[in-house]
């Protein structure tokens, strides 16, 4: 993989293919089975509180089944406790949950949430499990996770990509530049720094110019890709693509 950026892959929507029908086909365990003989560094799964996708046996194979660190995305509730506590996984993303959303709309509410989440926080951290916070890239979200002891933020790029494909250069510009001084003001602050949400062959290249980038975690736009050219291919292309961006990171003198 690039040098000290991993990719992270999502396969939360193998299984919305899968569950279109009810049955087992497409399996996301073969999925990350497959990102993982391409070169994928992670695996990525949102066991969401709906289960629209990825279900709670899907999150029990994968974590016996792949030899790569799993990365359990899921909301700050009792429940998700108890399964992440049960699972045992590499690492778990506390992102926020709307029922009615149709993807994750934003970061969690870090600053407004800080006593709901430190004992969440606490318990999976005493399970050594690497606690990671998804968070809107503002320095008020920063220091709210510095505070609270998580190791890891993962920056939400969804609204810098969705500007990126809209006609104002200039609100691209603005959201490109809060996760630049978000990320670095992290590492700052000893903070691992990941990103993901939204991200695509173009704007994986430009986020992994970010030197604090650590990790991107990648689904929604790499599945669609393996539909028309394979899990290996799609993974091969992003990565080439992550490493051209990290390629324009000037090392230190
Ligand atoms: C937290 C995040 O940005 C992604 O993992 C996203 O949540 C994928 O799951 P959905 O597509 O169900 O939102
Ligand atoms: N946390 C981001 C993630 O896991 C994948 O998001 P997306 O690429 O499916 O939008």
């Amino acid at each position: 993989m690039t040098s000290s950026l991993r990719l992270g892959v999502n396969i939360d929507h193998v299984a919305t293919v899968r569950n279109a029908r009810g049955g087992r086909h497409p399996d996301p365990v073969r999925a990350a089975q497959a990102a993982v003989a391409a070169g994928a560094d992670g695996i990525t799964a949102h066991l969401r509180e709906d289960r629209r996708h990825i279900r709670d046996d899907d999150i029990a194979r994968l974590r016996s089944e792949i030899s790569a660190p799993l990365n359990l995305e899921m909301a700050a509730t009792s429940e998700m406790l108890r399964i992440a506590l049960q699972t045992a996984p590499h690492a778990v993303c506390l992102v926020p949950e709307k029922r009615e959303e149709r993807t994750t709309e934003g970061g969690l509410d870090v600053v407004g949430q800080i006593e709901q989440l430190r004992p969440i926080i606490g318990e999976l951290s005493a399970a050594h499990i690497r606690v990671s916070l998804f968070i809107e890239p503002s320095e008020a979200a920063i220091h709210a996770a510095v505070s609270l002891g998580a190791p890891v933020v993962e920056l939400h790029t969804g609204t810098w990509c969705e500007a990126i494909g809209g006609i104002s250069g200039a609100r691209a510009a603005d959201e490109f530049e809060r996760l630049k001084t978000a990320s670095r003001l992290g590492r700052e602050l000893g903070l691992e720094i990941h990103a993901g949400h939204g991200l695509d062959y173009v704007t994986a290249e430009a986020i992994s110019a970010l030197p604090e980038i650590a990790e991107l975690n990648i689904g929604h736009f790499l599945i669609g890709e393996a539909i028309f050219g394979g899990m290996d291919a799609a993974i091969k292309r992003m990565q080439a693509a992550m490493q051209l961006g990290r390629d324009l990171v000037r090392e230190p003198a």
